[in-house]
């Protein structure tokens, strides 16, 4: 059911300015949502509705890409918006934020956009307020802890509010169109699914590779690293999509269902195989889009040993992949922004062309999530000609790029889905609490696998592929990261 109202917490923060507000924007200018939704914001900045309309304006002119800026949506948009200032980790202010909120019959919905330290708090206020009755459901931003201990923590405090069901934890990179077109590939084609598993895949290799640094969220990352900021969540779902059972229908129990399979398939990397199945790096001087950049220590302001760069070879112990690495990098301050599945099938068992000199490469799929969104298939073929020195095989690609063959039809930010699916309660693409708690567990075997061999991050230049060693992880298999 669409609930009337949303609540958003970290109403001011930098995720509100960038994604939310405008993600908000781009709904209620497709009329995505109800004429009566209202958007009370919150936090600790002492703003007005007036003033907190002008924030919002201010972001939406910075953010939203000229061709979706209309004046008379935006002023439909800005009217919506109301604002309560508030200090979450008191319970002092959430009578008055209960007032502002007013009636909440027609159900509400509550984002979380802070940082996790604040959840606690502000699940006792809401509670002691009245604003977690049985109609309100509640959205939470990651970071969902540091390690199992804290996140069992957070969604203990959670739990103590809301149920299960009305817990909608994000991980954007499940609303990513091709993230959800990877479950479409799988599951609705005949093609794929009787070679997806060990007979047909050599291995898997997943890539999200970004070019910026720190990005003024020192604070944070530097407490947390590129394992518990991108593998821990956005490369553990990505791995899920791609090894899960197909789930009986795409529905929020089943989908999950699966997927937390996978996660408690994963073998755990200790203290006996950190050493050979991980790596880690942290960028220093170097390049970027041609700029020279500093070193993270230097952009931190201290020497530290968070890593900036992770790549993990991982396996899912369970009949289909069986013998199939999962090979996983993650980094900042790496040549491009690219994130992609790159899935390695198995050579044919037996050449016809190999007495012809014809020379074969097995095929290969890669789903592009990110710059741009596609879908292609290595495939080989025959290049014209009467092969007189023999017959001259090539691989092409089929591609399937979803720009051009959905040109027209506008590709949504991540947000933009979830804000509409927790507004109207679809849990699909949100991620339970068995699956962040598995999650965890194999990262913090991980982590643990480092401090036991003393390992820190190898430096590797800014503009990079990361250290040396990542490259040596797949090399000793005969594989090479495809770039
Ligand atoms: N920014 C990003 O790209 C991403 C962010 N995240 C996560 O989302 C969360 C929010 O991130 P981001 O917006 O960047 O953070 P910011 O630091 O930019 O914003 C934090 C928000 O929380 C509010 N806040 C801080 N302390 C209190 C308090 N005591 N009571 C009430 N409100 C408070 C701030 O209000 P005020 O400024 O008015 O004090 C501000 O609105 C974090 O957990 C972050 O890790 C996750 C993925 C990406
Ligand atoms: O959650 C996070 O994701 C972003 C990368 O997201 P993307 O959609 O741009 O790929 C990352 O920069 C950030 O450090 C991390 O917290």
């Amino acid at each position: 059911m669409a609930f009337e109202t949303l609540l958003l917490f970290g109403a001011t923060g930098d995720l509100a300015r960038r994604m939310l507000l405008p993600s908000l924007y781009a709904l209620h200018a497709d009329g995505l949502v109800a004429a009566h939704l209202r958007i009370v914001g919150t936090a600790r900045s002492d703003l007005d509705d007036g003033a907190y309309r002008d924030f919002a304006r201010a972001a939406l002119e910075e953010f939203l890409p000229e061709e979706r800026k209309d004046a008379g949506a935006l002023a439909s948009f800005l009217e919506r918006l109301s604002y309560q200032p508030l200090d979450a980790s008191t319970p002092e202010g959430f009578p008055a934020l209960a007032d502002k909120v007013g009636d909440t019959s027609k159900g509400m919905a509550i984002f979380l956009s802070t940082a996790p330290f604040l959840f606690e708090p502000t699940i006792a206020g809401l509670k002691s307020a009245g604003l977690a009755g049985d109609n309100v459901r509640i959205g939470l931003e990651k970071p969902l802890g540091t390690d199992l201990a804290s996140s069992r923590e957070i969604n203990d405090a959670v739990a103590a509010a809301f149920p299960e069901e009305r817990t909608f934890r994000i991980d954007h990179y499940l609303g990513k169109e091709t993230v959800q077109n990877l479950l479409a590939l799988r599951f609705a084609n005949m093609m794929f699914e009787p070679l997806w598993n060990a007979n047909g895949i050599d291995h898997v290799q997943i890539t999200v590779s970004e070019t910026v640094g720190l990005e003024g969220r020192v604070g944070f990352y530097d407490g947390a690293g590129a394992l518990r900021d991108m593998v821990q969540n956005h490369m553990l779902q990505l791995l899920a999509l791609v090894a899960m059972e197909p789930p009986a229908s795409f529905d929020a129990t089943a989908v999950r269902d699966e997927k937390v399979k996978v996660l408690r398939s994963l073998r755990r990397i200790d203290a006996d195989s950190a050493a050979t199945h991980s790596v880690t790096g942290q960028y220093g001087a170097g390049a970027s889009k041609g700029e020279a950049v500093p070193g993270y220590a230097d952009e931190l302001g201290k020497p530290s040993d968070t890593e900036t760069f992770v790549a993990i070879k991982a396996h899912v112990d369970n009949w289909r992949w069986h013998g199939v690495p999962f090979y996983l990098r993650t980094g900042k301050r790496l040549p491009t922004r690219q994130s992609e599945i790159f899935i390695q099938f198995k050579n044919i068992p037996h050449s016809i062309f190999a007495k012809k000199g014809g020379k074969l490469q097995a095929n290969k799929m890669i789903i592009r999530l990110q710059p741009e969104e596609n879908i292609r298939l290595q495939v080989m073929a025959k290049e014209p000609g009467l092969d007189r020195g023999g017959i001259v095989l090539r691989e092409v690609p089929l591609d399937l790029s979803l720009t051009h063959a959905f040109a027209g039809a506008r590709r949504r930010i991540a947000y933009e889905r979830l804000l509409l699916d927790l507004i109207e309660g679809d849990p699909t693409l949100f991620v339970r609490r068995d699956e962040v708690e598995a999650q965890w567990d194999w990262i913090d075997a991980i982590r643990a696998g480092w401090a036991a061999n003393g390992m820190t991050p190898k430096t590797y230049g800014a503009g990079s592929w990361g250290p040396s060693a990542a490259i040596a992880l797949t090399e000793r298999d005969g594989v090479t990261w495809h770039d």
